[in-house]
């Protein structure tokens, strides 16, 4: 009786796939990157072949390292970064332009036309977003409008659009299934995540024909096999979630309250509200964090563009080191005398302020400063960037105990981080054993659709801690250098 689970994780710089065997432990994982294209200040984009073919290539890599026949694996999920936006001819499978990326700024001109005839409050009340270009609404947009011939296929049905999770599903299944489910229907800008459905104000407001859009499903749902041919035997896809609400299933965040922060290229918090979207009066998202048995369990989300990334300026754009992990010992040998505040606004900034146009700067440099501040100051922007979220957060949602920080991704293997960040939240951080948690959290969603994993409070038993950081700095020092943050950010806003 097959009984692994094959998750799939496709990310802004590379494929994953990992098989977790029935006790949900990782037996075996490939891992693929690929191109990024800039063509313009501000643009990013993917090609969907390659996006498809490491897909495809990393599936049977981990397969076959895990030493698993095809009829082995019980299921397949799936976990996408989100928002990125592919359009295809539905008869040839073939895209009609790259994939427009999340951190894609090109329709910033037609969201501040938007929000200036005010449009935002509307847009906010259905989707829980802001009229930001960050979602998948406006790009689908732009490619109608620029793609030669584009809208007028659209319109008589040749043309579907998607989310990395869709298009993967329409490939994996032979162009059977056009589906995606509510997680990254939240996303898109279009789904009103209230009433559960695409909303017809919002596809006019953006001039979407609606026959373009997949059904919207279950997180742990029924989303086809695979094609026979691709992995030996057909496959069953029965788990869809965007990959920071997987990891908020990953992370067994089922209770309102519970929030996990995941600290990859960029940084993003999700705080579970329950059954109630909560809407935010700090300029944070509202969004799906999961949907089971047709019900949508909210979350609160701080969305920050750039966490890990500074790491990599630091070793690829400064060439200040070689590797991320020398960070941490050049920051330990930092001098405790100079206070640097590097703002790493590098595509704007994201939550809670919302600023596409603003750039990245450091404040406070000596003839004295040197790669040592310089590593301090850019992980000490990670714990400031997730303090702006959390005091947001403070004024959205009132907590009754408490708030315990469960962290995962790259950037959690800094030990000196972690402790940095306890210490500006003045609150307990921790790091579980599994730190791949987006790729748990998929294969949990496609093992509890197969009755393969037990209910959520069930799995959420399994979750074990690592190590806890706790907060060792004093309040008032807290305060000062959070003061100094908030300044240089201020600075910038100016
Ligand atoms: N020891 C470390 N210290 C600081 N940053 C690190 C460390 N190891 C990895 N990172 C950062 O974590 C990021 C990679 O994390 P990952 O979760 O794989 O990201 P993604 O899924 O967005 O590609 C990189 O930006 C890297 O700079
Ligand atoms: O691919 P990641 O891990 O950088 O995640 C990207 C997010 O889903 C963007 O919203």
């Amino acid at each position: 009786m097959p009984d692994r689970i094959l998750a799939i994780d496709q990310g802004t710089t590379s494929s994953r796939a990992i098989l977790f065997d029935s006790a949900l432990k990782p037996v075996a994982a490939g891992q693929q990157e690929f191109r990024q294209f800039f063509p313009h200040s501000g643009w990013v984009e993917h090609d969907p072949e390659e996006i498809w073919s490491t897909t495809a290539a990393m599936c049977r890599s981990a397969l076959e390292r895990g030493g698993a026949a095809p009829g082995d694996v019980a299921a397949i999920g799936i976990t996408n970064q989100r928002e990125t936006t592919i359009v295809w001819n539905r008869k040839t499978g073939r895209a009609v332009h790259n994939a427009i990326v999340w951190q894609d700024r090109r329709t910033a001109a037609l969201c501040a036309r938007l929000k200036g005839d005010g449009h935002e409050a509307m847009v906010t009340a259905k989707t829980g977003l802001l009229l930001d270009p960050y979602f998948s609404g406006t790009k689908l947009g732009w490619v109608l409008e620029n793609v030669e011939g584009a809208r007028a296929a659209a319109e008589a049905g040749e043309l579907l659009f998607g989310t990395v999770d869709t298009y993967l599903i329409w490939r994996l299944t032979g162009g059977r299934v056009h589906a995606t489910d509510a997680t990254n229907a939240a996303r898109t800008m279009l789904y009103n995540i209230r009433e559960g459905r695409w909303d017809d104000d919002l596809l006019k407001l953006l001039n979407i024909p609606a026959g373009m859009l997949p059904e919207v499903k279950d997180s742990a749902g029924d989303f086809g096999e695979t094609r026979p041919d691709l992995f030996g035997r057909a496959i069953p896809i029965r788990g869809v979630a965007g990959d920071q609400q997987a990891a908020t299933v990953g992370q067994a965040c089922f209770m309102p309250g519970m929030m996990k922060s995941t600290y990859g290229t960029g940084c993003f918090a999700l705080l579970n509200t329950g059954a109630e979207a909560v809407a935010s009066s700090n300029r944070l998202l509202t969004t799906i964090a999961y949907q089971l048995d047709g019900e949508p369990t909210y979350a609160l989300e701080g969305s920050i563009f750039i966490a890990g990334a500074v790491v990599q300026w630091l070793r690829d754009g400064l060439k200040m080191i070689r590797e991320a992990g020398e960070t941490q010992t050049l920051a330990m040998r930092a001098d405790p005398d100079q206070r640097l505040y590097m703002v790493p606004a590098f595509t704007g900034l994201g939550a809670p302020w919302w600023a596409p146009d603003v750039r990245g700067a450091i404040f406070g440099i000596t003839r004295n400063t040197g790669p040592a501040e310089f590593a301090r100051a850019a992980l000490e922007s990670v714990a400031f960037q997730t303090q702006d979220l959390l005091e947001a957060m403070k004024g959205d949602w009132s907590a009754d105990g408490d708030t315990v920080l469960r962290v995962d991704g790259g950037m959690t293997a800094s030990d000196w981080t972690m402790q940095a960040l306890a210490d500006q939240l003045g609150a307990p951080v921790d790091r579980p054993v599994v730190t791949e948690t987006t790729a748990l959290g998929a294969a949990y969603l496609a093992g509890l659709r197969a009755g393969l994993c037990p209910a959520p409070e069930e799995f959420a038993k399994d979750w074990a801690l690592e190590r806890r950081f706790e907060p060792q700095m004093d309040v008032a020092e807290r305060a000062a250098r959070y003061a100094g943050w908030r300044d240089a950010v201020g600075r910038l806003l100016d």
